[in-house]
């Protein structure tokens, strides 16, 4: 019983499926090769992240393949309800990376709070002289705590990330159409916890009353979420960060926004265009980056490959 990993897959994932009787591949076999290679190898499950897509033609291609794994959340990448039309199984790991997501939003927040972005840029290019400069550039840093942060959909990761920003001592408010009300539980490392209910908004009232914005849905069907008149909204020196899916905000707006100072910086882990984003958005200063690697921790890849493992075996019967 073979699976192709794709896009890779963790070894806690490798091991758990070879211990009940799967061969696992991870070659990283490009997309005009997949199908022949999927046939080659009669493939029972193919497993992949963001990167392959997995379309009609694979679909109906390749004939060996029971069940289609996304290891992660978003299945953009996946012609899920043709493939499910067709009997084949489709799954992902909707809980496993929510944490990994959460403290990236984070790092992004402190990050552009105080210039860390522009500073690990230019700081190797320095002398004596200029040090005392760029010094004096950052003075402007911001602190997180008593802030108020909007969370833009309250699904899983958008929970985690009201549970940080409480331990913070950030203010929450939240949109999100599906969610009247989510009830937090922050858990402390003795094992105290709080609740708190957060009763969503209407976005336009978020993103008018947030000094930092942070974005979890999913990608968008119709158009941009945050255009001109969604930051035209926002207060003056908002911040905004996107660790969902590029095409959420829309690029160029972002980067006007920024140069008027209405925006005072950005976090982006998705792009438009990936894995080429544009040249505006990679050199501008006040954008702290990362290539898509939100879910991409030692512990939420661990979590990944046991829960696809346990899947797997559960849907094919495998004690
Ligand atoms: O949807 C997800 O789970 C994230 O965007 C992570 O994508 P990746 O598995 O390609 O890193």
């Amino acid at each position: 019983m073979k699976v192709l990993a794709n896009d890779g897959l963790d070894q806690s994932g490798i091991d758990a499926l070879a211990e009940k009787g799967f061969e696992v591949i991870t070659a990283k076999v490009p997309q005009e090769f997949l199908a022949d290679y999927i046939n080659e190898h009669k493939i029972r499950a193919l497993l992949v992240r963001s990167a392959t897509q997995v379309r009609k033609d694979i679909i109906d291609g390749c004939p060996s393949i029971e069940i289609i794994g996304r290891g992660g959340v978003g299945m953009d990448n996946i012609d899920v309800d043709y493939a499910r039309e067709k009997g084949i199984h489709v799954i992902n790991t909707p809980s496993a990376s929510s944490e990994s997501v959460a403290e990236l939003v984070f790092a992004h927040l402190f990050s552009g709070a105080r210039f860390l972005q522009d500073s690990n840029r230019k700081m190797p290019l320095v002398g004596d002289t200029e040090f005392a400069s760029l010094k004096k550039a950052y003075t402007a840093g911001i602190e997180l705590r008593g802030k108020t942060i909007g969370i833009v959909g309250m699904g899983r990761i958008g929970q985690e990330v009201a549970r940080i920003a409480l331990g913070l001592g950030m203010r929450v408010i939240a949109a999100d159409n599906n969610v009247g009300k989510a009830s937090i539980k922050v858990k402390f490392y003795n094992n105290q916890f709080i609740n708190v209910d957060i009763e969503t908004e209407p976005l336009q009232d978020v993103l008018k009353h947030s000094d930092f914005i942070t974005l979890h849905v999913p990608a968008q069907k119709e158009g941009y979420m945050i255009g001109k008149n969604e930051f035209d909204i926002m207060k003056d020196g908002v911040a905004i960060v996107n660790c969902s899916r590029g095409g959420v905000i829309d690029e160029s707006a972002l980067i006007n926004a920024l140069d008027s100072g209405k925006v005072k910086f950005a976090g982006l882990d998705v792009f438009i265009n990936e894995p080429t984003p544009s040249k505006e958005i990679l050199k501008h200063s006040k954008i702290s980056m990362t290539p898509h690697t939100g879910a991409s921790t030692l512990e939420a890849q661990d979590r990944i490959g046991l829960s696809l493992a346990e899947q797997i075996s559960s849907i094919l019967q495998i004690q």
